[in-house]
């Protein structure tokens, strides 16, 4: 906190409440993340990505008869019309796939007759068909990257099963699926961080649903936030071995660098989602280990370091921390890790976006000013 005579500034809006939310509850006092009343880590367990989508969107958790329309509606909005395809064919491969990601989400708004529609109805539609072809557009992408061509959408699968297999060209075992599942609904929703807050904010200024999701992909990109998933795999690939973490870690702190993956501005002993990611990602590490001794290599500097980080500074990892390994161990490039957190968090933001439209108000603070005096131009 900065004081500037009497005016109180919070650098980053730290510990401000800028407005109510009905979405999720993050506790940091009790380490515990709800979606609309429910744990977040007992939905992640229990329930498939398409069910919490709905529960975020809707507020309530689905009927079979919900659940069966909704899924049929997402099953139906995966296919990437030609003139998308086009466009998404013309992106440079050079770029960053989060470019990608923001350039094809602005590109859909365009295509949109109901583009400038603000009711809730229009916008949940709207959400529905981006979640639904957001996989698709990362897939192809993954794809084109290592020169294959894209697979079709398959209508027959569930989302997490017919992305992995628009990947990788089948469906991974269950372990895998399950492992991804549970990403998916852990990187869902986190009340007012910074990309959905962007979200919130192009929202207040009665602007559209796309441009809001464009703005929100432009700051998960940023390594503070989402981009963390992608540096902390980065870093173990660069750490090599677990007998390397410790002296890498020591190296780093000392260096007064910061260490991705771990700290976070709410939770300050400890990430609420981390133990169910922790478990997925040692399930998926056991799977991989059957095939690839040297596969556990990742799971052990995971450990190590997180030991090292306790014992010198006592911050605990963030989400980005086990999703790097497990993304990297399903068979990910490591710059597509950021992507697959906007397939998820499309659901959060989207919600976001909804709720600010229905009690909106234009999200404009004051910022104290500390430049030159006032003084005359020069002739
Ligand atoms: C899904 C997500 O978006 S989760 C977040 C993903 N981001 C990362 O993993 C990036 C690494 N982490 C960080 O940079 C930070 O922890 C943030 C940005 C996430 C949160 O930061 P803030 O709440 O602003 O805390 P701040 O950066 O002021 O840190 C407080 C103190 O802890 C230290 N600290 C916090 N995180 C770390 C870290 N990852 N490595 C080293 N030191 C850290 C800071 O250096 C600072 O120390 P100081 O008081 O001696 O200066
Ligand atoms: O809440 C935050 O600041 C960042 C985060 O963990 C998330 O968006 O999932």
């Amino acid at each position: 906190m900065t004081d500037i005579g009497a005016t109180e500034i919070r650098k980053g809006l730290a510990g401000v409440v800028v407005d109510t939310t009905a979405v999720s509850k993050v506790v940091p006092e009790t380490n515990s993340l709800t979606y609309r009343g429910y744990a977040a880590a007992d939905l992640a367990t229990t329930k498939s990505f398409e069910e919490v989508a709905y529960l975020l969107w809707y507020g309530e958790l689905p009927t079979a008869g919900q659940l069966a329309l909704f899924t049929q509606r997402e099953r139906a909005n995966r296919r990437l019309n030609r003139s998308a395809q086009a466009v998404l064919n013309r992106i440079p491969e050079t770029c960053h796939p989060m470019d990608v990601m923001r350039t094809m989400v602005s590109y859909l708004g365009s295509e949109d007759p109901d583009e400038d529609v603000p009711t809730a109805a229009a916008n949940l539609d709207k959400a529905l068909r981006l979640l639904a072809v957001l996989p698709t557009i990362v897939a192809a992408d993954f794809r084109r990257r290592r020169g294959l061509a894209p697979i079709d959408p398959h209508h027959g699968l569930s989302y997490a099963e017919n992305f992995l297999n628009m990947c990788f060209g089948e469906v991974p075992d269950p372990v895998i699926v399950e492992a991804f599942n549970q990403s998916m609904v852990l990187y869902a929703e986190h009340s007012f961080n910074a990309s959905t807050f962007a979200a919130r904010v192009v929202t207040s200024t009665q602007s559209d649903l796309y441009s809001a999701v464009t703005a929100a992909i432009g700051a998960l990109k940023g390594s503070l936030h989402g981009g963390a998933n992608e540096a902390v795999m980065a870093d173990m690939i660069e750490i090599g071995a677990p007998e390397n973490a410790r002296a890498w870690l020591t190296a780093k702190l000392d260096a007064k660098d910061k260490v991705m993956g771990f700290g976070h501005r709410v939770y300050k002993r400890g990430d609420s989602r981390v133990p169910t990611m922790y478990d997925a990602l040692v399930q998926v590490s056991a799977h991989c280990v059957q095939s690839d001794p040297s596969a556990g290599r990742w799971l052990e500097i995971y450990r190590e370091l997180a030991a090292a980080m306790d014992e010198r500074t006592g911050i605990q990892p963030n989400l980005d921390f086990p999703t790097g390994p497990a993304y990297y161990l399903m068979g990910f490039d490591i710059p597509m890790f950021t992507p697959l957190f906007v397939m998820s968090r499309i659901t959060g933001w989207t919600a976001h976006i909804v709720e600010q439209t229905r009690s909106n108000a234009l999200i404009r603070p004051l910022s104290a000013y500390d430049g030159p005096v006032q003084r005359p131009v020069p002739a």
